[in-house]
C-alpha cells in the first residue's frame, strides 16, 4: 500500500522535462545568455562573461520551474561546429535562436544560418524563440530593426530564388512564411539579465502549451534528448 501510494504521489508530482537549444553564431552570446540563466534559477551562479570562452562542443545547464524542468544545450556556433546542431533537432522542444544584435557585419550570416534552422522540417513545428542579444549596447539593432533586417534578408532570397521555385518548393516557402509572420522577437541582454525572465518565461510557457496534451511524445522525446546528450561525440 504504501508503495501505491507513494507511487502515485510521485506520478502526481512529477514534473516534465523539456530540451530547449540555444542556438546562434559565434559570439552571439549564447554561452553568457546560458549562465546568466543559471545564476538567475539556481542556486549555483553561472560563469561571469570573463570566465566565458568560445563553446567547443556543447555547454548544459538545467532548470527546476515550479512544473516542470527545462534542460537547455547551448552549442558552440563556429562554422565546424555548426555541422553537429542537426544531431539535436530531433529531440529539442523549443529552439532559442541568439543573434548579435550589435553586429551588423554578421547579421546576413545569421539569418542564412537562422533560416537553415527554421526551415528544417524537425523544427518546423517546434516554438522557436529569436533573442536579439547585447540590447546593452548603445549601437545593437532594436527588436523592430533586427525583425525587419531579417524579413528584408528573406524577402531577398525568395526574389532571387524565385525563378527556380517549383510547386514543392512553394509550399515550402508558405510554411516558412507562415512561420516567419508569426515569429516572436525578444530583446536581451544576456550580460546584465534583462529579458532573460521573460524570455525563459516564454519557453516555458510555449513548451507547456505545446507538448502538455500529448504525454506520450513528451515521454518518448524527452528519452531520446537525454541519450543524445550522454552519447559521446564522434
Ligand atoms: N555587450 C554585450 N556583450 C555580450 C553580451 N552577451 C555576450 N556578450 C559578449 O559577446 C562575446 C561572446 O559571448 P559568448 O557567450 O561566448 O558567445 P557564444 O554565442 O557562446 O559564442 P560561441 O561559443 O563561440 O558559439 C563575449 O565577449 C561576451 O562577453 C551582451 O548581452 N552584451
Ligand atoms: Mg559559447
Amino acid at each position: 500500500m504504501y508503495h501505491l501510494l507513494k507511487g502515485f504521489h510521485e506520478y502526481l508530482t512529477r514534473k516534465e522535462q523539456y530540451s530547449i537549444l540555444i542556438l546562434g553564431l559565434d559570439g552571439a552570446g549564447k554561452t553568457t545568455f546560458l549562465e546568466k540563466i543559471k545564476t538567475l534559477y539556481t542556486d549555483t551562479p553561472g560563469l561571469s562573461p570573463d570566465k566565458i570562452g568560445p563553446t567547443v562542443g556543447q555547454n548544459t545547464g538545467k532548470i527546476t520551474l515550479p512544473s516542470a524542468i527545462l534542460q537547455f544545450s547551448d552549442l558552440g556556433g563556429q562554422r565546424g561546429i555548426r555541422s553537429i546542431w542537426h544531431r539535436y533537432y530531433d529531440n529539442c522542444h523549443a529552439v532559442a535562436y541568439v543573434i548579435d544584435a550589435d553586429d551588423r557585419e554578421r547579421l546576413s550570416e545569421g539569418w542564412e544560418i537562422f533560416d537553415s534552422v527554421l526551415s528544417d522540417p524537425r523544427i518546423l513545428g517546434v516554438p522557436l524563440l529569436l533573442l536579439a542579444n547585447k540590447q546593452d549596447s548603445s549601437l545593437s539593432l532594436s527588436v523592430e530593426e533586427i525583425r525587419h533586417d531579417y524579413e528584408e534578408w528573406y524577402q531577398r532570397k525568395l526574389e532571387s530564388s524565385r525563378r527556380r521555385t517549383d510547386r514543392g518548393q512553394d509550399t515550402e516557402n508558405r510554411l516558412q512564411r507562415d512561420r516567419i509572420a508569426s515569429l516572436d522577437v525578444m530583446g536581451v541582454s544576456a550580460i546584465e539579465g534583462t529579458g532573460v525572465r521573460a524570455a525563459v518565461d516564454w519557453l516555458f510557457i510555449r513548451v507547456q502549451s505545446r507538448y502538455v496534451f500529448d504525454p506520450l511524445l513528451t515521454v518518448r522525446s524527452t528519452e531520446k534528448v537525454s541519450r543524445e546528450l550522454h552519447k559521446p561525440e564522434s
